[in-house]
């Protein structure tokens, strides 16, 4: 059952980049104590690429067991490998090529010019395939139950690469779908879709900036996830919001501050 977003402010995007990564470690190691492994789902965007960054530089990151952590993407611009603006490269710099992961447990999205040329529907459905194959008895549905999946917030409140009306976010049967149209350069991606995400245990949402303020009021006060896709984002366990102040400025004061006792 899904609860009610909970809410931390940080006070800038660097602190609140910090204080993710130091949450993200915990949660890793966590898993790994409980289950053995752990599965992280990492966004695109200059947010999930900071958390990552302050992974790499953090001193307890090496209390992660590497080997035995599963990454996998929310979405993917469909761009040929090694392209710069790929998700998965953005993230091969900022930590994975710095950490001893088993290249076996990286499961990136295709690329435009992989076994799928450019056709991003087969791609897409070749990364479901994927999932479902990882997905165990235990969890129920054709993707694996990651423990955390971070999604960056766009200005227009989308997710992964789910934009507002768009038939990404309308997807209910398929896990993961190729989008065509993109209003973010580049405008063919792919995305999980709500149906995959809200099978994650915790979903983290991470939002910094004023300009990143209107989406997330708009998102937090009830409004529909097909107009706003961040809305839909809800973990099995726990949906978190970590925004820094300027992205906080325009909640309503029932959701922040909290109301004291
Ligand atoms: O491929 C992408 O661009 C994304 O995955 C996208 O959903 C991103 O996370 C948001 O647009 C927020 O991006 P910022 O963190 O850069 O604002």
């Amino acid at each position: 059952m899904s609860q009610a977003p909970q809410l931390v402010v940080h006070r800038d995007k660097e602190l609140m980049a910090q204080a993710a990564a130091a949450r993200l470690i915990t949660r890793i190691v966590d898993a790994q104590s409980s289950r053995g492994s752990a599965s992280v789902v990492l966004t695109g965007g200059r947010n999930g690429n900071g958390l990552l960054a302050e992974l790499a530089a953090a001193p307890a990151r090496d209390a992660i067991d590497w080997g035995r952590l599963d990454l996998w993407w929310g979405d993917e611009r469909f761009l040929p490998e090694g392209d710069p603006e790929r998700n998965v490269t953005q993230a091969r710099e900022a930590l994975l090529d710095s950490v001893p992961l088993d290249p076996k447990r990286v499961h990136a999205m295709p690329a435009s010019d992989g076994p799928y040329g450019n056709d991003v529907d087969a791609a897409a459905a070749a990364y479901a395939e994927e999932l479902a194959r990882a997905a165990g008895p235990e969890n129920h549905g054709p993707v694996p139950t990651f423990d955390v999946l971070m999604l960056g917030v766009g200005p227009d409140t989308h997710v992964a690469s789910l934009f507002p009306e768009l038939p990404a976010v309308r997807e209910t049967e398929r896990t993961v779908v190729g989008v065509h149209g993109a209003p973010k350069p580049p405008p063919t991606r792919i995305s999980l879709t709500l149906p995959a995400i809200r099978s994650a245990r915790e979903v983290w949402l991470l939002a910094a900036g004023e300009d990143k303020a209107q989406a997330a009021a708009i998102a937090l006060s009830g409004a529909g996830e097909i107009q706003a896709p961040a809305a839909g984002a809800r973990g099995k366990t726990r949906t978190l919001w970590l925004l820094d102040a300027a992205a906080a400025s325009q909640l309503p004061r029932s959701l922040y501050p909290p109301a004291s006792p």
